[in-house]
Order: structure tokens, then sequence, then C-alpha cells
């Protein structure tokens, strides 16, 4: 396609952007159009799938004009024939030649779905097999059925896995920890640092314990070392009696390896190179997610996202709320030079969220090469961070309120509280803080205001909020369960495949995590033999000869 910077509608957005910037103030806004809340915000219904979900978009520098001509810019840059492509199991992953279709592994609402002719659904390792055996199996570690050596049930679960054979089961075990057995303990493993094994295995029992080796490609070092350490210590705690069949699994695609690891493929949980890491969790890497919260759960998770799915790939541009998400994400990041985009969850459960989002954004979008292998002259991915609040406000909030950079913000609260303790009192304090930081970020502070505050002339700059900053609110209509919280998960998502599909970048690959590994591999070598290496520059050297000097190596 047209380099995306050159399409008519960049430039119409590009004149409407100084206008935007110099006339519009986002509480005047209001001010001057009762039903600016209304036009601007869009509720996600999903036929009793999930709870509503409302998404208020209308704090963010956005008119009429606005969303028309980046409506128009979606056209333009081909988003709909992209995420039609995408659902048609096209190998939109044109670096790596692979479908991209996550959006099979929750299909429950019975789609067509194909890669290559073949229908990924049913089948022997169709995505409906796959579920069937985690269905099994989550329900027989549960009952009890399924145990270990010692005929002991497994409470003890210890995932091994990293980036998005980690990110995903973390996040979302943490945030439906109410829905946990309360007789399972979980243990993520993911850093080499071998403290990381090292506490977990302290913690665990090997008659109770169960090992799930997360790894799509089965060959990443972390993962591979941390699951070998663990089979040693398993091993030797149990004398070699231990029966390795019963505690340890594998969640991967990679089946020779897996065997090659002695884990019988009997007790391999599968799925397919169409599946990225970071979009795996629907996958066998849930597995964790399922054992945890139960199958029944883990489907309604499913449900939710594939009424996502639904609205993503059925609505119209200008009210398809991924669509309007990514398009405001464009917007900031190439009209405004916004450089980060914050995610704040008011909710503790959602403590890893913005973890998760990290990889879901920064791995996808973190790309400066467009379709045609030509560099892109315009920004892309954004630096997405964020905490729960209300912890956030008290910690870097400062910044997003009177600092020098414009941090467009998303809000998430649920309605509800899974612990609505002290008669509802905290549910009430966490939603006025949600409400107000977004209204304190449109209006700011004037100085006319502080001067009838009777604030002393000098402080007057010092105190002052210029206001105008953007946030979209998203609103839980009920608590946050596995169906709320898979369609939340779908959003970022897909907001996340409209800003690449708008930058025309390939936002399913990940090359650029590949030369760390490469060099970690030939020091790795290095540490081992005599000097401080071959052909590094003097930097590197000195701190490897350093290393070993310290370390005694
Ligand atoms: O599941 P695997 O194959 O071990 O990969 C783990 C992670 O490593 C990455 O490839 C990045 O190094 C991620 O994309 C992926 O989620």
């Amino acid at each position: 396609m047209a380099p995306t910077n050159t399409l008519p509608a960049w430039s119409e957005l590009q004149a409407h952007r100084d206008d935007i910037a110099k006339n519009f103030v986002l509480k005047e806004a209001f001010a001057s159009d009762a039903d600016r809340f209304n036009k601007f915000s869009r509720t996600f219904k999903s036929d009793g799938v999930s709870a509503d979900i409302l998404f208020d978009f209308s704090k963010n520098f956005l008119t009429n004009e606005t969303l028309d001509l980046l409506v128009k810019l979606a056209d333009e840059a081909g988003v709909e024939r992209k995420r039609d492509a995408m659902f048609r199991g096209d190998k939109i992953n044109f670096t790596e030649n692979r479908a991209v279709y996550h959006t099979a592994l929750r299909n429950v609402g019975g789609w067509e779905m194909k890669v290559e002719g073949q229908d990924v659904m049913n089948g022997p390792n169709g995505v409906n097999s796959v579920l069937q055996h985690m269905k099994e199996f989550s329900e027989q570690v549960r009952s009890g059925e399924w145990v270990g050596y010692t005929g002991k049930k497994l409470t003890n679960i210890v995932n091994v896995g990293i980036g998005g054979s980690d990110l995903g089961p973390v996040m979302v075990t943490e945030a439906l920890k109410h829905y946990g057995a309360p007789d399972m303990t979980l243990h993520f493993v993911s850093n080499i640092d071998g403290t990381h094994m090292a506490e977990a295995l302290k913690a665990s029992d090997p008659e109770t314990t169960l090992f799930l080796i997360a790894s799509k490609t089965f060959t990443t070092a972390e993962t591979i070392t941390n699951a070998n350490t663990a089979k040693a210590w398993f091993i030797e705690k149990t004398g070699g009696k231990g029966d390795v069949a019963k505690h340890f699994v594998a969640l991967s695609t990679n089946e020779e390896e897996v065997t090659k690891f002695g884990i019988d493929k009997a007790n391999m949980f599968g799925f397919e190179s169409w599946v990225g890491g970071r979009y795996s969790v629907w996958s066998a890497i849930g597995l964790s997610v399922a054992l945890y919260v139960g199958y029944d759960n883990f489907h309604k998770f499913l449900a939710g996202a594939h009424a996502m799915d639904k609205h993503f790939r059925e609505t119209p541009l200008r009210d398809n709320i991924p669509v309007i998400g990514g398009l405001l994400g464009v917007w900031y990041a190439d009209f405004f030079q916004a450089q980060t985009r914050l995610v704040a969850p008011f909710d503790q459960y959602l403590h890893r969220f913005a973890a998760y989002l990290q990889q879901l954004s920064m791995e996808s979008n973190g790309k400066a090469i467009t379709s045609d292998g030509s560099s892109a002259k315009y920004t892309t991915g954004s630096i997405l961070f964020g905490e729960p609040c209300t912890n956030a406000q008290h910690s870097f909030f400062q910044l997003v309120h009177q600092g020098t950079k414009l941090i467009p913000a998303d809000f998430i609260l649920a309605a509800k509280s899974h612990n609505p303790i002290h008669d509802n009192l905290h549910q009430k304090m966490l939603a006025s803080n949600y409400f107000a930081q977004a209204e304190a970020l449109m209006v700011g502070k004037t100085d006319d205001q502080l001067r009838a505050e009777g604030t002393p002339e000098e402080l007057i700059p010092h105190k002052r909020f210029l206001g105008n900053r953007p946030t979209t609110s998203i609103l839980v209509g009920d608590v946050i369960g596995p169906a709320e919280l898979g369609a939340l998960i779908a959003y970022y998502e897909h907001l996340t495949f409209v800003e690449g599909a708008v930058w025309d970048i390939n936002s399913f690959d990940q090359w650029g995590v590949e030369l760390g590994k490469v060099l970690a591999k030939k020091i790795l070598k290095e540490l081992d033999e005599p000097g401080n290496g071959e052909g590094h520059d003097a930097s590197t050297g000195g701190l490897i000869g350093a290393f070993k000097s310290f370390a005694k190596i």
C-alpha cells in the first residue's frame, strides 16, 4: 500500500490537528455540547455473555470531524480488508508466512475457521479436541482423580514459561483469583535468574506438585533451563521414584522437543504455529488458568473474548470499539507526538494487566519497517505503561498531571467489587478516584481558581493544572469475571491490530528479540573460557572481565 503518511486522510488529519491544537479545549467541548458524552461513548453488548462494558471516548481530542477523518484513514489503510484477511486465516504474518488465528482458539460461536483450506476447529488436533483434553485434565486434577506418584492430590502448580507463555497465565490467574480453587497454590517461574526457580521449589512439595512446561517453541533458553532444573529437583527429591509422567506436562507446538525432554506426548497440550506467543493465553498455554478457575470459567473467558471478536468483525468502523481505540492511538502518536499510553486499572486483581499489555502492544507494534520493506516515515508503537490505581496516583501521576508530556490514559473500573467490604466503602472510594482523576486531567485548575482559594501569587505557577489531558474511561457493568476479562483483553488485542494495520507494519513477528538472544548464547560459552571473549567492544569486554574477576569464575 502507499505509505500511510501519503494517504489523503493523513494530510487532512494534519490540517485538522492544527485546528484542534489551537482551538479545541476538552472542557469547553463539553460545555458547548450537552450530548458529547453520548456521542462519543460506546457500549459493548454481548447478548448476555458478559456484562455490558461502557467505553467513554468523550474525554479525548475528538470531534465529529476527527472521527470522520480517522475512519477515512482506516478505510484508506485497508483496516477492514486486513481484519477480514485475519479472520479468513490468510497468512498476514508475512515475514513468518503464518496465519494469525488466535481468534479460532476462542471460537465458541461455531464460525467456520480454516487455514490453507483445513478446518482448524475439528479433527484430531483441532482446537476443540485440545479444549476437550484441557477440560478432562483440569477436571481430573481439580477433583483429585489425577494424583501424584504417592497418590496425593496435586495442589501446587508450577508454570514454567516466559513472555507470552507466562504473562497471560499470570495476569489472568491473578485477575480471576476470586474464582480460584482455594486449595491450589500457583507459582510462575519465568526468569533465568536462579532465584525465581529456587524460591518456587522451596515452597513446593514434589508429592503434590504439577509442573506445566509452557513454551510454544520448546526451545526458549530460559524455559528449557528452568524446566531441566525442575526435573532434576523432582528426580532428586523423590529419590528417582517420582513419576515424571504424572508431574510434568507440556504446553507447546513442538512435539519432537517435548518428547526429547522426556514428557510423554499424551501429556502434551498442543497448539499451532498460527498462535503468536503474546496471543496464546487462549490456547493450551492457558492450562494453568483452567486448572485454577475451572474449565467452565475458562470457557466463559473464551466466550467473552469471542463476543468482542464478533463485535470487531461485524461492527461498522465508526461504532467499532477497538477500531476507535486503535485510531485514537494513531491520532495521539502521530499527530500529537505522544510517546506513551498509560493503562491504569482501578482494580487490584488487574495488577499485572499493564505488564501483560506491554508485551501485547510493544512486541506487536514496536516495528519500524512497513509491508514493502521500507522504513516507516512516521511514528509507530507507543510505550505502554501502567499500574493499578489508586497506587499509581501516589507515584507517577504527578508527571501525568503536570509534566511536559502528553500521556493519553485508559482508566478501567468495574461497577461492582468482588470484595465489597466495609459496607462497600472501599469500592466507592475507588470509584470516586476513577471519576476524579479523569475529570481533573481534563478540567485542570486555573490561576483564577487558585487566587480565589487564596493561593500566594508565587505558588500559582506550581499549583496550576493546565488540564486538557485526554482519557478513555472503561466501565465494566458488573464485577470483572472471566467473560468480562476475556472481552477486555480481546479489546486491546484488536486495538493493537488496528494500530498496526494503519501503520502498515507486521504486528505479529518479533525479530527484535533475536539479536540479544544470539549474543547471550555466545557470551555464555565465553564465561567458561579464558579471557574476556572474542570481538567485543571495550566496554562489553571490560564488563565480562570484571564479572569473572568479581565472581571468581
Ligand atoms: O513460548 P516460547 O516459544 O518459549 O516463547 C516465549 C516468548 O519468547 C518470545 O519469542 C520473545 O523472545 C515471545 O514472543 C514469546 O512469547
